[in-house]
């Protein structure tokens, strides 16, 4: 991947952040499959399988992206889970910020409801946000946040982890008391390991985790995923 990644700043709240106007991402860049030993690839925003109903504006091809960094720490989970069976499955990590500004297109159009049952049916769309289920400004577009959940080696199975991924609903709280013993137990094993490589997890989403001391934590990248 290209360097240089020509910037505009901007303030907000007193803290600098920036907004990458390259259309390509910095050589830190890497595709996960290539550090990350056995990583299944289903990103959901790269096809219609996802709360929009459709493919995501920016997933123009199927590639995981995530900073070497956050890779590397994920390749450090991926070979402890090894030993008992489990690999990582990755739902989504680098997201443009055009496709953060379709899911707010999608938010604000209340008579396309097409994907509720499945993925918010809790909540009215415009809550999403408010909430803090979707970010308006997320940490995917930074580079170093995935979502992912874990399957068996052997067969690709998921662990059932009490919810899909992406229903929003206090149930995908990784403390929900609204799941299964079992099932809190798989969202600890991927919290567990997720944590000792370096990510924060997020008290809302079993799936969503932050590479701590990422190496860009103010800059929100648009380059489309090609
Ligand atoms: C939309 C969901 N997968 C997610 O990543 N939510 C967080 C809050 C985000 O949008 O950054
Ligand atoms: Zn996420």
């Amino acid at each position: 991947m290209d360097t240089g990644s020509r910037t505009g700043s901007m303030e907000r709240g007193g803290a600098s952040m920036s907004v990458s106007a390259e259309p390509v991402l910095p050589a830190l860049f890497v595709d996960v499959p290539a550090v990350v030993p056995n990583v299944i690839v289903d990103l959901r925003y790269a096809g219609p399988n996802n709360f929009v109903g459709v493919r995501v504006d920016g997933y123009e091809a199927e590639r995981a992206l995530l900073t070497r960094p956050a890779a590397e720490a994920a390749a450090r989970v991926a070979e402890g889970l090894a030993r008992q069976g489990l690999v990582l499955k990755l739902l989504d990590c680098y997201r443009p910020t055009r496709a953060v500004a379709h899911f707010a297109r999608w938010a604000a159009d209340t008579n396309d409801l097409g994907t509720k049952a499945d993925f918010y049916p809790d909540h009215d769309k415009p809550e999403l946000f408010d909430l803090g289920y979707i970010a308006g400004r997320s940490s995917h577009s930074r580079g170093s946040t995935l979502d992912l959940t874990l399957a068996h080696a052997s067969d690709g199975t998921e662990l059932d982890m009490g919810t899909p991924f992406d229903l929003f609903s206090e149930r995908s709280w990784p403390a929900s008391l609204a799941v299964t013993d079992a099932q809190r137990d798989n969202r600890r094993l991927l919290a567990a390991a997720m944590t000792d490589a370096g990510f924060e997890p997020f008290l809302m989403e079993w799936w969503h985790f932050t590479l701590k001391g990422e190496p860009f934590p103010d800059t929100y990248f648009d380059a489309p995923i090609r």
